[in-house]
């Protein structure tokens, strides 16, 4: 049996990682979770799991948690340190970090300090930090698994495989919401529009992300840091059916990849049940006859701006990608509350990397203050607008 803290149970991938888990109740249990104000679906969960532990985003949500239900073997705790205590939860062995942001970060870094293993969906934290979290992986010696669709595509198709003969990984974009607009159509999308992804039922932040093209650009730089690869070497196409999930090229020039139809349920089991590959029902069976044609088109750099930020910043690298990410998560936020246009997104994140004074080798305090001078940054340029 393998005991599970889930992080953002009431979210997209949460969700879908408890539909895996109730699929195998004899292999996995869960032994604590978070979430953040979705008490209604946070007791749902209470009532089918039964958690011994329950981490919430603050007090006060505790305390409407606390009067809408009784709990009797479930204890309740809140903000940061809540979010760390059910990471390490004592008696779980793995930790599934699916909450949004970069807010995951701590919670992460403390679950490696007690040896368990991490299934990681929450890209953000490799972004902010993946050289700290990459160093305490090693020194840990815990196992790092993609949940990520592409990265988990990349995993599968490089296992078996020398990393010396990697030539170059390939991720797939789906173009997202906007693929097929030109720059010039972008102006005065909103926000329902936005978050329309074609083939993806996501949560709204990595939605938007998908469609500026910063969610690619997010994963070049997890890639380069899951799989020790350096960004030449790291390519994007994009591909608008998402049934072929990402690509590795060896230097033979032959390419391995992995194909299935778009269902996050196929990475969470993966990540859960490595080595080993178990029964999923409830997702389609990929028959290639169905799909007919897969399409496969160069990205426009010009026209997805927010994907050579992100490579530019990751190659940088220091303290960049921190405030690549933070600027991008503070930015979408307006952009999801109806202040900003979309566009405004994305020079948002330009001006945000451009004023930036780069820090080398950032720790974990450079990092935070990084984190948090960007966001006041955003937040200072929207609201005194
Ligand atoms: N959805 C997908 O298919 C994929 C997602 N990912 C990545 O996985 C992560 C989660 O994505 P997704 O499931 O779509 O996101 P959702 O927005 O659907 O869910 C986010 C979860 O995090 C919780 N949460 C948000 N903010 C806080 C906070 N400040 N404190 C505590 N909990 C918080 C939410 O709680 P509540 O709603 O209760 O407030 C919710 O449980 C992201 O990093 C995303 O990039 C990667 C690949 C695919
Ligand atoms: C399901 C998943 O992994 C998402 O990150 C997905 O990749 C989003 O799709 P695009 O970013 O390709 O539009
Ligand atoms: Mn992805």
């Amino acid at each position: 049996m393998k005991n599970i803290t889930l992080l953002g149970a009431t979210g997209s991938i949460g969700t879908q990682t408890l539909e895996v888990v109730e699929q195998h109740p004899d292999r996995f249990n869960i032994t604590a979770i978070s979430f953040g104000q979705n008490i209604g679906r946070g007791i749902e969960i209470i009532k089918r799991f039964r958690p011994k532990l329950v981490a919430v985003k603050n007090n006060q949500v505790k305390n409407d948690l606390l009067h809408a239900c009784t709990l009797e073997d479930t204890r309740v705790v809140s903000g940061l340190e809540g979010l760390i205590e059910a990471a390490v939860y004592p008696e779980s062995d793995i930790l599934v970090n699916a909450v949004m942001g970069s807010i995951g970060l701590k919670p992460t870094l403390a679950a490696i300090n007690t040896g368990k293993d991490i299934a990681i969906a929450n890209k953000e934290t490799l972004v902010t930090a993946g050289h700290i979290v990459m160093n305490k992986v090693n020194e840990k010696g815990v196992r790092l698994l993609p949940v990520d669709s592409e990265h988990s595509a990349i995993f599968q198709s490089i296992e078996g495989h020398r990393k010396q003969d990697v030539s170059r990984l390939i991720l797939t974009a789906s173009g997202g919401s906007f693929r097929d607009r030109s720059r010039e159509e972008l102006t005065g999308v909103t926000v329902e529009e936005a978050l329309n992804h074609p083939n993806w039922s996501m949560g709204a932040k990595i939605t938007v992300d998908s469609a500026t093209l910063m969610n690619k650009g997010l994963e070049v730089i997890e890639a380069h840091w899951l799989f020790d690869m350096p960004y030449e070497k790291i390519d994007v196409v994009i591909h608008k059916e998402s049934i072929v999930h990402s690509l590795v090229e060896y230097h033979d020039k032959s390419v391995i990849a992995q194909l299935g139809n778009p269902d996050m349920k196929g990475p969470i089991q993966y990540a859960l049940s490595y080595p080993e590959r178990l029964e999923l029902e409830d997702v389609k069976r990929l028959n290639l006859w169905e799909a007919g044609t897969l399409h496969f088109q160069k990205v426009d750099m010009n026209r997805f701006k927010s994907l050579s930020l992100a490579y530019n910043a990751g190659q940088i690298g220091g303290s960049l990608p921190t405030v690549l990410n933070a600027a991008n998560e503070a930015a979408v936020g307006h952009f999801l509350e109806g202040r900003i246009d979309f566009l405004e997104i994305e020079s948002l994140v330009e001006a945000a990397l451009e004023g930036h004074k780069v820090i080398k080798d950032p720790d974990l305090e450079a990092i935070e203050e990084a984190d948090r001078e960007t966001r006041r940054f955003i937040n200072d340029r929207v609201l005194k607008s």
